[in-house]
């Protein structure tokens, strides 16, 4: 929820470690090729020579966010669906129809899809493989995505890889980002934050069994699955992702290999190292460069937890030196509204979860077993936090707006907080060549993958 919030994406190590300012990924400022989208691009903005995204998200009222979001949903836009059905690989469409934009991400467009044969609608997202950072991000997803299935991880439907685009066909989730459903309902509880986070942690304890750490969790990355009081909650965004360390307790274990990041499966007992994520969310360990676990998912829900709660982050500032430095000092406090509202075992969850020392951070298994989610969950009547977090998520953009105007974008994002939006957009390229089609049925959940390449790889 930072103002300038450029995301750290891992970058190649250099005897064992990565520096934080190293590995903020450069990006060059490249043609755009498709800036007449209905969606609001991440603006550049050019620091210390290197290009970063940076995007202020607006507070809309809801129902202007229902509007958009339904306009997306409905496809009202018929020139600029034809447009995106253009750019898509015909073996693509002649399986889904296009129905419109959904969003668009540092090396992805997400649309909303209808397979043709069932009507069923589904999510596609096209990655470009061949922009800088591009195939490292797609790989972890799709190593992530072809792994999991569970209620609260989004869901892989099926796979097109061709050589400089890939196209993932997801579970369609219709229900919005956690945060605008915490601004757009009006009434606000901690028994509602505790329902939200016992699917969290239920979707992140599952990964951090298969040995999976996300390393971006953030609000914006958790999304409803339909916009009914009884939806899923997913964990989605899987481009930092990794298959890292043993997560079963809250110890890493095995030997740290040093000398860098290690994605891929069958890497499950060494520590981490890459500098990568989304600052404010950053745990003090990655920023200490010091070996990690899934246990800086662990910190990020921590300040995910704080932000429902108040609407406001615990570690915030404009200088990304100063908010690094209260990270790592695990500098925040419970001041001003609505923390005396909110009762003490809450703040006994954030505290346990926000420690500096990794190894006495709750896990998600003793997350999901605490007190505070235990009983909370099951509670009744609770006080109504919402105006309290709803006015602090407005006073926040208002603050980002007036120092950086030229941040601050009227997109559809709705939730108010500008919670870590970042990363350069990367340009669109032309479509690689046609090449044969093989299609291979995935062992795990009859997942067809599409490999257009003659290797099965995206080619380079
Ligand atoms: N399965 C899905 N269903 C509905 N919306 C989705 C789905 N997957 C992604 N989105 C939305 O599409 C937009 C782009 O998502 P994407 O994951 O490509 O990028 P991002 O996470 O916003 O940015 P970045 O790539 O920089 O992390 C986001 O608004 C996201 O909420």
């Amino acid at each position: 929820m930072g103002c300038g919030n450029s995301k750290v994406l891992p970058e190649a190590s250099k005897k064992g470690y990565v520096s934080v300012v190293q590995s903020l990924v450069a990006f060059r400022k490249a043609h755009d090729d498709d800036n007449d989208d209905d969606v609001p691009k991440k603006r550049t903005e050019k620091q210390s020579g290197l290009w970063f995204s940076t995007q202020v998200k607006n507070l809309h009222p809801a129902s202007n966010i229902q509007q958009q979001q339904q306009a997306a949903r409905d496809g009202r836009h018929p020139g600029k669906v034809t447009k995106y059905k253009d750019k898509f690989d015909p073996r693509v469409t002649a399986r889904y129809d296009i129905k419109a934009l959904i969003g668009r991400g540092s090396f992805s467009r997400v649309v909303r899809v209808e397979h043709r044969a069932t009507r069923q609608p589904f999510a596609i997202k096209m990655m470009e493989v061949e922009a800088p950072g591009g195939r490292e991000v797609c790989a972890s997803e799709l190593a992530v995505l072809q792994r999991v299935s569970h209620s609260n991880v989004i869901q892989l439907i099926e796979v097109f890889q061709f050589p400089r685009r890939v196209y993932m066909v997801l579970e369609l989730a219709t229900g919005g980002e956690l945060l605008d459903r915490v601004v757009s309902r009006g009434h606000f509880t901690e028994r509602d934050a505790t329902q939200a986070l016992q699917m969290v942690l239920a979707g992140m304890g599952y990964l951090h069994h298969l040995g999976i750490t996300h390393r971006d969790l953030k609000p914006e990355n958790l999304l409803y699955y339909h916009p009914g009081a009884d939806s899923r909650l997913l964990v989605t965004d899987f481009g930092l992702a990794t298959f890292g360390s043993a997560c079963m307790g809250s110890e890493v274990s095995g030997p740290d290999r040093s000398d860098g990041d290690h994605t891929g499966a069958g890497d499950k007992t060494w520590s981490l190292r890459t500098t990568c994520g989304t600052p404010e969310y950053l745990a003090p360990e990655v920023l200490l460069r010091r070996p990690y676990s899934c246990a800086v998912d662990m910190w990020a829900l921590g300040v995910i937890t704080y932000i429902v709660l108040s609407g406001s982050m615990p570690f915030e500032d404009d200088s990304r030196t100063r908010l690094y430095r209260s990270i790592v000092r695990g500098k925040y406090s419970f001041h001003g509204d609505p923390w005396p509202s909110v009762s003490n075992l809450a703040k006994d969850f954030i505290q346990r979860l926000l420690l500096l020392d990794p190894a006495t951070r709750l896990t998600a298994d003793q997350a999901i077993r605490h007190p505070w989610v235990v009983t909370m969950a099951a509670s009744s009547s609770m006080r109504n936090l919402h105006q309290s977090i709803s006015q602090n998520l407005r006073q926040r953009t208002s603050r980002c707006s007036s120092r950086c105007p030229s941040r601050t974008t009227s997109s559809g994002d709705s939730s108010g907080a500008g919670l870590g939006r970042r990363t350069p957009l990367q340009k669109s390229r032309a479509s690689g060549r046609s090449q044969p089609q093989r299609a291979i049925q995935h062992p795990a959940r009859g997942l067809q993958e599409h490999h257009l390449h003659p290797t099965g790889a995206p080619d380079s």
